[in-house]
């Protein structure tokens, strides 16, 4: 060091001066490298090539299941520029995705689908002054203490759903019955309406909607502005959206005005509110069409899971059906006052939703802010997936997980399995529909399996045509492939009940428009 200086002070002052700025240079790059490669060593574990393309895209959750429990709770891999953080364990994802959902709660950006297409849906908004807008004015109408106050019209609905099932001959049609159901409660529920029939023109302009949304992620080659050219597309979309859902809440408005509002709904607690929260008339027809794009399908493809899994633990569906009968008998039928008293039926729900969890990845979270956990760097602007389907299967938590077992919701003091929300997303952005998603399958649920044995087809020699348990379709929300089902009553006095109750079912339904 000594001769060092010694020698600096022999140097010309021009040289000198070249020789510390050359240092600086040499000293900076190699901070530089030495933080890159302290960055590097510190980023989580995973893959360490791009994937880029290689990702399947066929049920990527089995493979980034596999990846979590080589590398860990938490890894890492590149997908082009974007850095994709998969966390795999419901510790992980407490500590991060709940604890610190000040950081977790973003989206990734998404130029066509949210910025230009829907910028006022919530769903692809990150978390800031504009999505608790939205938030605050969709909870106005699905808050735990107004969720009771829809339970009228989701017993009438269901009353009509056991009759069509009653009376279908088709094995396959209950599904449809099961989509009018959800639809219609749905509907109720946000603009305090009824569906009679999927085959409405408000349902099939909905779908017509839903379907364009479904198509836009991968329909452009790059979600980049510099090929906005075809921007007129999404805009035409979006601009007859607007429309749609402007007309739909202002019928509400309209009833609200005139003093003829039948029924309380989602639109009539948020627009009191409008002021107070602030939304403009677009923003709250926007905020209100979110049950309908985020909860039909899931409502009733629970119930599908449910049927699916009740052909093929039959053991299960008789100790349900005799913990309803101890309780409720065979003159009536079980309502939501009976819920508290059903621990199993309430244990097969929640194993329902974990046994075939519909989204399995959740839906995609974004950092805003760059994080340290246990010793690893995750970066800002990271894709974040909740890797529910990962959870859900941890032989730790959830022994022999293959299996349909209620049992492991029962026979536990685990607080997350008492209160097992994980199948419904996490921390800020955990399902607003939750309640109310659990409210309506209850009641499905606990009916079906009072008035029916649900039971495969039958092949031609006589064998039972049981449904695949794997056989799953979609992208990121997924359903059974379309697999065959019958109700059988359990008793003439239950057919009776049945009838008697649809009966009535249709003179209270008359209520609501
Ligand atoms: C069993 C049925 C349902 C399941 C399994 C389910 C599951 C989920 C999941 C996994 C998420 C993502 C959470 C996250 O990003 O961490 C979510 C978000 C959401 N769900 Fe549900 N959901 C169901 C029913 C419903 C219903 C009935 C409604 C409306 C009444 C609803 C409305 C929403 C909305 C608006 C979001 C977006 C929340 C946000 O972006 O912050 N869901 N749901």
């Amino acid at each position: 060091m000594l001769r060092s200086l010694c020698l600096a002070q022999s140097l010309p002052p021009t040289m000198l001066l070249s020789a510390i700025i050359v240092g600086c240079i040499i000293c900076t790059s190699s901070a530089y490298s030495v933080f890159q490669c302290y960055g590097a060593k510190k980023l989580p574990p995973g893959p360490t090539r791009n994937l880029a393309g290689k990702l399947p895209a066929f049920q990527p959750w089995r493979l980034m299941t596999e990846w979590n429990r080589k590398y860990g709770p938490v890894i890492l891999f590149r997908l082009g520029s974007q850095r994709v953080v998969v966390i795999g364990t419901m510790k992980a994802a407490r500590d991060l995705l709940e604890k610190r959902g000040h950081i977790y709660s973003g989206r990734p950006r998404a130029i066509i689908g949210h910025e230009i297409f829907s910028p006022l849906r919530g769903i692809g908004m990150s978390e800031g002054p504009q999505f608790r807008k939205w938030k605050t004015f969709l909870q106005a109408g699905l808050a735990p203490s107004v969720i009771p106050n829809y339970q009228a019209l989701q017993s009438i609905e269901c009353f009509l759903l056991l009759n069509e099932l009653l009376e279908d001959q088709d094995p396959f049609q209950f599904r449809a019955r099961l989509r009018r159901f959800s639809t219609s409660v749905i509907f109720c529920l946000t603009y305090g309406r009824r569906i009679k029939s999927l085959q409405e023109d408000v349902v099939l302009r909905h779908n017509k909607s839903g379907m364009y949304f479904a198509s836009v992620p991968g329909k452009f080659l790059v979600d980049s502005r510099f090929l906005q050219w075809f921007r007129w597309e999404p805009e035409r979309h979006r601009a007859m959206n607007d429309e749609f859902y402007l007309a739909l809440m202002n019928e509400v408005k309209d009833t609200m005005k005139d003093g003829t509002t039948a029924h309380k709904c989602m639109a009539t607690y948020g627009l009191e509110k409008q002021e107070e929260f602030g939304l403009t008339d677009l923003e709250a027809a926007y905020t209100l069409s979110a049950p309908w794009s985020a909860g039909v399908g899931t409502t009733a493809t629970t119930i599908e899971v449910f049927l699916l899994a009740m052909q093929l633990y039959p053991d299960v569906m008789r100790k349900a059906q005799r913990e309803i009968d101890n309780i409720v008998g065979h003159d009536r039928m079980p309502g939501f006052q009976d819920a508290h008293s059903l621990p199993y039926v309430q244990a097969l729900i929640k194993e329902t939703t974990r046994w075939r969890c519909l989204a399995p990845l959740g839906f995609t979270h974004a950092t805003t802010a760059e994080d340290e956990y246990e010793g690893m760097y995750i970066p800002k602007g990271s894709t974040v997936y909740g890797n529910i389907f990962s959870m859900t299967r941890d032989e730790n938590t959830f022994p022999e997980p293959d299996k349909f077992r209620p049992e492991r919701f029962l026979d536990t003091n685990d607080p997350r399995l008492i209160h097992f929300t994980t199948p419904f997303g996490f921390g800020r952005r955990l399902c607003p529909g939750m309640q109310f998603a659990l409210q309506v399958d209850y009641i499905a649920i606990v009916r079906i399996l009072w008035a029916f044995n649900i039971s495969p087809s039958s092949n031609p020699n006589g064998t039972p045509k049981l449904p695949s348990p794997d056989n799953f379709l979609g992208g990121l929300v997924i359903s059974p492939a379309p697999f065959e089902c019958l109700f059988i009553p359990r008793s003439t006095s239950a057919t009776e009940l049945i009838l008697r109750e649809a009966e009535q079912a249709e003179i209270d339904a008359k209520q609501w428009p």
